[in-house]
């Protein structure tokens, strides 16, 4: 339902029931948004997903980065040449050891002092030096670069899902949870460019690195490179099945965040209620043995996160205690050099460290890619059709009178099951009409159907004898008013509440509309009076003055026809006469729809439109339904007799 239609006169149950939704809304918004901070963390241990077309989104991804794909062709020759200089270091450290070493035996056979001069091992010490100082220049370019481009395709998916969101049908709205639409254009992209960012970054410099360390260590010796090798596989297979079992672990962990954060919000938005009913007993011992299962979750999680690194190192030392045993040989059998022993410890520790991370940088990386799939999908979702071209749009005339005519309408949410099957009914300039049914008769899809908030399925709704189909949407609803139950405040001043529709009143329309909404004076009791800063779920202001404030709010745009939610029983008799009396003053002179909740209040309508299951049964004036004698006599007496 695109708008609010929850009170009603019947009694507590009602209450309860709306209030089991709220909370249900409230409890599923929780775990929303339990599993947006997960997502958001970035963290490698989160639950695995797999995209499912993983180069379909690469390359829709690549097309996405058109214009900033030169960026990219900077950070790849920045990681080869980073590459280059970073395996090239151990390779050049073996020879300045090697010069060192022979100048200080040179030194020490001659009986001298050893003094590093620019001959004697300076020269070999200044390149290294320069070798790393450009290995750490081009890491920084790497990084500059990538955040640039991670940060560029970012912006540009952020922008055609916020231009996205305004073009999709209030059908996609129903059928989607806000937070998980809220995640898609936040948490969603922004875990893309952290691990574009980092994930890919550290992938690709792993894999330049490990081939070049590989190779340097095959030309060192195989046999030694070969013992490497075996060591390798197995803490690869190793880092390949804990990874999976974290990541089950976290996913549990994930799980118990989730529970107990609703459970914590639940009883903090229940509290009363759970008072009332005894029940906070029950109620902290729920949070309690959650709070429990989620540190054994964490304990578990923790440990096995924390334990697999060292575990990998373990078998990495393992190898390097052979490979020195066996390399300790041949130096001293002289098939290699001092040098080029420590220069392999080197390399092993370069090639194993990315090895160890590999297989979480993909799951990452795999994660992040079914982000960018979500969002892909709702790039792909179906649209509203576009509104007609400014030069061809039908027009209304200058000042609208407000004469509204539906004509033989079908409409059903779900094309397959119909809703309305041929509603038809015509409104004069001026004229009150009160909508009457029972809950779910079709009142609220009526007004769905004027606003075009959804599209009709057949027949014709006219606006002064406009077909409100062949216009442009804003220019349609910039001349309706609603007011309905749930009043919208959002956050900011009391005045630019008022002032929504219209941010360009001066102060005196402002006040001048609140005083015709009888809530001047409640505004001025606030401490900074029109300048009072306001959040939506401010408890300060009670539903019925939040209701006069949006009253104020469209008294402010004067609209041509007004849409009405009557005045609820959640109220107190004194706001409820000063609602009434505002929403008289508006309704003066204007086509006004009232959903009525009370036949009392609309024995004075002009027209009276009875519906049931999406359909009108009965229309005419109060005096000629009850003559009528029918459904809507009887509904009458039901209420008075
Ligand atoms: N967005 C939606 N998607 C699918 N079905 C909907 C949607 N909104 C309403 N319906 C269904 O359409 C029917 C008419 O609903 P509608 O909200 O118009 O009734 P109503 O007369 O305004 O009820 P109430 O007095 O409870 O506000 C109901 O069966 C309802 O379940």
């Amino acid at each position: 339902m695109a708008w609010d239609k929850k009170k009603r006169d019947d009694g507590s149950d009602e209450l309860f029931s709306e209030n089991a939704r709220l909370e249900r809304e409230r409890k599923q918004g929780a775990i929303d948004d339990a599993q947006a901070m997960a997502d958001a963390s970035g963290t490698p241990e989160e639950e695995l997903e797999v995209p499912k077309d993983t180069w379909g989104t690469v390359r829709r991804l690549w097309r996405a980065a058109a214009g900033e794909r030169w960026r990219f062709g900077v950070v790849i020759a920045a990681i080869l040449v980073y590459t280059g200089f970073h395996v090239a270091a151990p390779a050049y450290s073996a020879r300045v050891i090697d010069v060192l070493w022979a100048n200080i035996q040179a030194a020490f056979a001659e009986g001298r002092a050893f003094t590093v001069g620019w001959e004697t091992g300076g020269r070999e010490l200044a390149i290294y030096f320069g070798i790393w100082t450009g290995a750490c220049a081009l890491y920084s370019v790497q990084c500059f670069v990538m955040a640039g481009f991670a940060e560029k395709l970012n912006l540009s998916l952020r922008r055609s899902i916020a231009e996205k969101l305004s073009r999709l049908p209030l059908k996609f709205y129903d059928g989607h949870k806000p937070g998980e639409v809220v995640s898609r254009a936040t948490n969603d992209l922004d875990k893309m460019s952290e691990v574009l960012q980092t994930g890919l970054l550290k992938l690709m410099s792993a894999v330049g690195t490990i081939i070049g360390a590989l190779y340097m260590m095959l030309c060192y010796s195989v046999l030694l490179t070969a013992i490497f090798l075996v060591f390798a596989f197995v803490s690869t297979l190793i880092t390949k099945g804990v990874s999976k079992w974290t990541l089950r672990l976290a996913a549990e962990r994930q799980r118990y965040v989730g529970e107990l954060t609703a459970t914590v919000e639940e009883a903090y938005s229940g509290r009363l209620i759970i008072k009332s009913f005894n029940r906070e007993g029950s109620s902290s011992q729920r949070v309690h043995e959650l709070s429990d299962k989620l540190a054994r979750a964490s304990r578990r999680a923790d440990f096995a996160t924390n334990a697999i690194s060292p575990l990998i190192r373990f078998i990495i030392r393992l190898a390097q205690v052979l490979i020195a045993v066996v390399a300790g040989g041949m130096l001293v059998g002289g098939q290699i050099t001092i040098g080029v022993f420590q220069a392999f410890f080197q390399y092993i520790h370069q090639a194993s460290e990315p090895l160890t991370q590999l297989s979480f940088t993909i799951n990452t990386l795999q994660n992040a890619l079914a982000s960018v799939e979500r969002v892909f999908d709702i790039l792909d979702e179906g649209e509203i059709e576009p509104d007609p071209l400014p030069e061809v749009a039908a027009k209304l005339p200058a000042a609208v009178e407000g004469r509204v005519d539906f004509s033989r309408v079908r409409f059903g949410y779900d094309s397959e099951k119909p809703l309305m099957r041929d509603v038809t009914f015509h409104v004069k300039p001026g004229q009150k009409v009160a909508i009457v049914g029972a809950t779910g008769a079709g009142k609220t899809t009526l007004i769905n159907l004027l606003m075009r908030f959804y599209e009709i399925g057949g027949g014709s709704i006219e606006l002064d004898g406009v077909d409100t189909h062949a216009m442009a949407r804003p220019d349609l609803r910039a001349n309706f008013g609603m007011v309905l139950q749930d009043a919208w405040l959002f956050d900011g001043t009391i005045a630019e509440n008022i002032a929504y529709g219209r941010p360009d009143a001066t102060r005196e329309e402002i006040v001048r509309a609140a005083e015709m909404a009888h809530v001047d004076h409640f505004v001025r009791t606030m401490p900074q009076g029109y300048d009072t800063h306001i959040e939506n779920d401010a408890e300060t202001i009670s539903q019925g003055q939040r209701q006069l404030l949006t009253i104020a709010r469209v008294i402010l745009c004067n609209p041509a026809i007004l849409i009405l939610d009557e005045a609820t029983s959640s109220v107190d008799t004194r706001t409820e006469r000063d609602i009434v009396q505002a929403m008289e003053t508006l309704m003066h002179g204007r086509t006004s729809f009232v959903i009525a909740h009370r036949l009392s209040t609309i024995v004075d309508a002009d027209l009276i439109l009875h519906m049931r299951a999406g359909t009108i049964i009965e229309q005419g004036t109060h005096e000629e339904l009850l003559a009528e004698n029918g459904p809507y006599a009887d509904l009458y007496r039901s209420q008075f007799a």
